[in-house]
């Protein structure tokens, strides 16, 4: 499977070693949102062409996608696109408004609507992204690996009720408790989607994946346990047992709960090789809650890459010295922002690089 389409060898592999708990040369470093708008060349893409257009085109979609790298000594790249494709793919709308963020004009208000969303044979809507994953795998020429991604099943049924981003979640949690039948009728459908999505990148390309869970942090503790673990590990489980049934070697899979801190020690039971922390835990405590047998990836808040070069790197330093050099991967606790300087991404490769 891997050689059918010729890839390169992969040069720089000290991500997915530290997904697995092998000895790294450096600690590695990529960030969220690494191809975004603080990147001038990514706004001169996107002054020409609408967000899902980029999304939808391979050679945009690679060119983006290869911007981050161009500038910064990152050690993994991760495909340009949304999770908000899924939705897309079952039938929604979904408009990208500048300033505003994700529009479904035409949210789930009732669940009569589920019979409107058409999840048969939604994967095969998303090819363009397992072309553009081909695409770039080639285009990498082996540098680093190529992550791909998913939103989870709470976060997209969210996006999908509250008709884009919510700050309380009102209408989606209405539903959980509501139409709770519904609500994990359209989780069950999401996450089968999902596990044929996640298969499709990794015949495509990727070689390791992150499934995003932002909208963790509107749920109790009680609520992640109930509408969202079951549903990851089921990823998980389901899409590993797929890949071992057809021969396809596993890809290291993170999870990033967003707002979970609460939960290390339960997310360290779903399989995941990879937990992602939010920038609100603490690197030792998280350690103390997942084991040894876990790779963490995280954590600097993003607003600290509104502070001077020096500040920037001795936080940078500073945490990844707590984290340590093994099983650690340095990154943000979420996306990085607009206006965030181009010289602190710069600061942050160069001491997570030379920290240990
Ligand atoms: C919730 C979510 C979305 N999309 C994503 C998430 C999960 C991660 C997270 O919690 O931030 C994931 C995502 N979105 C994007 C990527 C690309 C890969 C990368 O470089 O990390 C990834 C991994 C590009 C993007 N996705 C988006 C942009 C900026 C939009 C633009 O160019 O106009 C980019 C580069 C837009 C987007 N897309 C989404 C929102 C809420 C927004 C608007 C928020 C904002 O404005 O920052 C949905």
């Amino acid at each position: 499977m891997k050689d059918s389409k010729n890839f390169p060898e992969l040069k720089n592999d000290n991500v997915l070693r530290a997904a697995r708990g092998e000895p790294v040369d450096r600690v590695p470093v990529w960030v969220m949102r690494q191809a975004g708008r603080y990147l001038p060349e990514f706004q001169e893409v996107r002054k020409q062409h609408d967000f899902f257009t980029v999304c939808r085109t391979p050679e945009l979609a690679c060119e983006v996608t290869m911007q981050p790298l161009r500038r910064f000594d990152l050690d993994a790249s991760i495909i340009f696109s949304d999770i908000l494709v899924i939705p897309q793919a079952f039938g929604m709308t979904v408009e990208m408004h500048p300033g505003v963020g994700p529009v479904f004009p035409e949210p789930l208000k009732t669940p009569a609507d589920l019979a409107k969303l058409t999840p048969d044979g939604a994967v095969d809507r998303l090819k363009y992204v397992g072309e553009a994953l081909t695409m770039m795998r080639h285009m990498l020429e082996g540098r680093v690996p190529l992550l791909g991604f998913t939103g989870a099943p709470w976060t997209l049924m969210g996006y999908m009720i509250e008709g884009g981003g919510s700050k309380t979640m009102s209408k989606a949690k209405a539903w959980l408790s509501d139409y709770t039948e519904d609500a994990k009728k359209l989780l069950a459908m999401l996450t089968s989607a999902i596990v044929d999505y996640l298969e499709m990148q990794v015949k495509s390309g990727a070689q390791m994946l992150q499934v995003f869970e932002s909208s963790a942090e509107h749920l109790t503790k009680d609520d992640f346990m109930k509408w969202s673990m079951p549903y990851l590990k089921e990823i998980n489980d389901k899409l590993k047992q797929r890949l071992i049934e057809q021969n396809i070697p596993l890809v290291p899979m993170t999870i990033f709960a967003k707002g979970a801190g609460h939960s290390l020690a339960e997310q360290a039971t779903l399989g995941y090789e990879v937990i992602s922390l939010d920038w609100t835990v603490d690197p030792l405590e998280a350690r103390k809650q997942v084991g040894p047998n876990i790779t963490l990836q995280g954590n600097l808040d993003p607003q600290d890459l509104y502070k001077t070069p020096e500040e920037v790197r001795e936080l940078a330093t500073v945490m990844v010295r707590k984290f340590g050099k093994s099983r650690y991967i340095a990154n943000l606790g979420h996306g990085i922002t607009p206006q965030t300087p181009i010289v602190s991404m710069e600061v942050l490769v160069d001491a997570v690089h030379k920290a240990l």
